[in-house]
């Protein structure tokens, strides 16, 4: 028996109607213990440190200098003598920079964001600007700070997803403020910080993605309201767990627009050829070379580049939905991939791992309710929806890739066959993602997955 004033046996709010007198507002719980923010989701409520302290100009000035010289990919065609000189003379100088002591840094985790994406960018911008003959060997001054560092943060020290997205980003205009402090800001108030390629494209690119962060703050609202629900799981309960599933579908819908809305702003061969090739981790990298940190004892492991596959927000549907539990080995998606996608975790900010972690240990997920209540035909409709959804996210994904990826490294394919019939190999190679995945097979099998947690009505 519980006890009267145990808060489950407290008037509860409607999360679609909202706050009404004597209800409890839940809504801020726990969250901050994940860095998760009420307005703003996984990314910070507040635009992110865009400079260190002082004591770091040096990496501040490098990276401005690589920014600002336009600095070429190697792999560039026609690469000019102007371009290959002015990336060396760079990378001396980087080459000749201090190793600057860092302890200071790791009081304050704001720093240490700033300073992972600081050298991260400057190792990128090192890494591909060199001709792909050379070793690749990472120089002290950026190795010895960057795994420092990375320790810290429990982050590979490359680029990931947080360093070109969550914590890459302005405001345009100033915003509104109200009672609680800043509003979020809206989807198109924001810039980008910093860039490889300094093109719209690029930031478009990123912006897409911080523009699903922040439409997906709503879906995370309604997972925790449904999760309250769960606990009680009475009629009522019921009823608003239908209305926030539909909701959570229509809220999906909306993370779909705008993900197809990337085509408005970002050219499918400039990404190809001249963004993409900078995120490349060491295990998509396309000389295969071993990426060594100079001064470091023990040399990194985990090196994949980003992609919003590290991307909490998405996870977290699949984890809410129980769509990561389902049919795990059979049918597309082989056991290698499915572990892919928990390895993409090893790059997200650790507090956002741990919220993930934590979803996925709730004792009463969605879909075994909804599979305990089957002869609710109205909630297992609205599960339905939500799980679909998702699938059709992850169709429209698929079509993203063929246009960003598929096509570009097809019509790059028939043109280096038709300058050298022996460059088949090359062609061959061009498919896979910048995590190293075999990229159709495995998104594929992963949108084939999420179709198959459709629940059928007993009979
Ligand atoms: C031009 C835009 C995009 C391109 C070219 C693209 C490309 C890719 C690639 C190549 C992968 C394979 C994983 C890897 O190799 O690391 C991937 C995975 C993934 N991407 Fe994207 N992506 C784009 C935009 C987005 C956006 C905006 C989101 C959502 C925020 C997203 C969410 C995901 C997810 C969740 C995965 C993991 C696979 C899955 O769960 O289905 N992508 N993407």
């Amino acid at each position: 028996m519980l006890p009267p004033d145990h808060f489950l046996l407290q008037p509860r709010q409607d999360f679609l109607i909202g706050v009404q007198e004597g209800h409890i507002d839940t809504s801020t719980l726990a969250a901050h213990d994940f860095d998760v923010d009420t307005r703003t989701g996984f990314m910070p409520p507040d635009p992110p440190l865009s400079r260190l302290p002082a004591q770091w100009e040096l990496w501040e000035t490098a990276l401005d200098a690589a920014m600002q010289a336009k600095l070429q990919l190697s792999v560039k065609r026609c690469l000019t003598v102007e371009e290959k000189n002015s990336s060396e003379s760079w990378r001396e100088h980087v080459r000749k920079l201090p190793v600057l002591p860092m302890s200071e840094l790791t009081h304050s985790e704001l720093l240490l964001r700033r300073a992972h994406h600081v050298l991260t960018f400057i190792m990128h911008f090192y890494i591909y600007t060199l001709p792909l003959s050379s070793s690749v060997l990472i120089p002290e001054p950026i190795s010895v700070p960057l795994v420092a560092i990375s320790n810290h943060l429990q982050l590979p020290p490359v680029v990931t997803y947080s360093d070109n997205v969550l914590y890459n980003w302005d405001i345009i205009h100033p915003r509104a403020q109200t009672e609680l402090g800043f509003e979020a800001p809206a989807l198109d108030n924001l810039r980008s910080q910093d860039m490889f390629s300094g093109t719209i494209d690029e930031q478009e690119f990123y912006l897409a993605s911080a523009r699903i962060e922040l439409r997906g703050v709503e879906a995370l609202e309604l997972m925790r309201a449904t999760m309250d629900e769960l606990f009680v799981g009475d009629k009522i309960a019921i009823r608003r767990i239908t209305a926030y599933l539909y909701k959570l579908a229509s809220v999906v819908g909306d993370l779909t627009t705008i993900l197809l809305d990337v085509r408005k702003g970002c050219d499918p061969n400039t990404f190809y050829h001249s963004i993409r090739p900078w995120f490349r981790g060491a295990d998509s990298d396309p000389a295969h070379r071993k990426w060594v940190f100079e001064g470091v004892e023990e040399q990194p492991t985990d090196l994949s580049g980003p992609s919003a596959g590290q991307s909490a927000l998405i996870h977290a549907l699949d984890v809410f939905l129980g769509l990561d539990n389902c049919n795990v080995v059979e049918g597309g998606v082989a056991p290698d991939q499915r572990t892919l996608l928990r390895r993409m975790q090893i790059y997200m900010p650790r507090y956002h791992r741990n919220f993930l972690r934590h979803l996925s240990t709730s004792p009463r997920p969605v879909r075994t309710f909804v599979m305990q209540t089957r002869s609710d035909m109205n909630l297992l409709d609205a599960y339905n929806s939500a799980v679909q959804s998702v699938k059709e996210f992850r169709d429209a994904h698929i079509k993203i890739v063929a246009i960003y990826i598929i096509a570009p490294a097809a019509r790059e394919r028939t043109e280096l066959e038709h300058a050298d019939p022996e460059a088949k190999e090359v062609g061959k190679q061009v498919l896979m993602g910048t995590g190293g995945t075999d990229l159709v097979r495995f998104l594929k099998g992963v949108r084939d997955k999420t179709a198959e947690a459709v629940v059928e009505p007993t009979l």
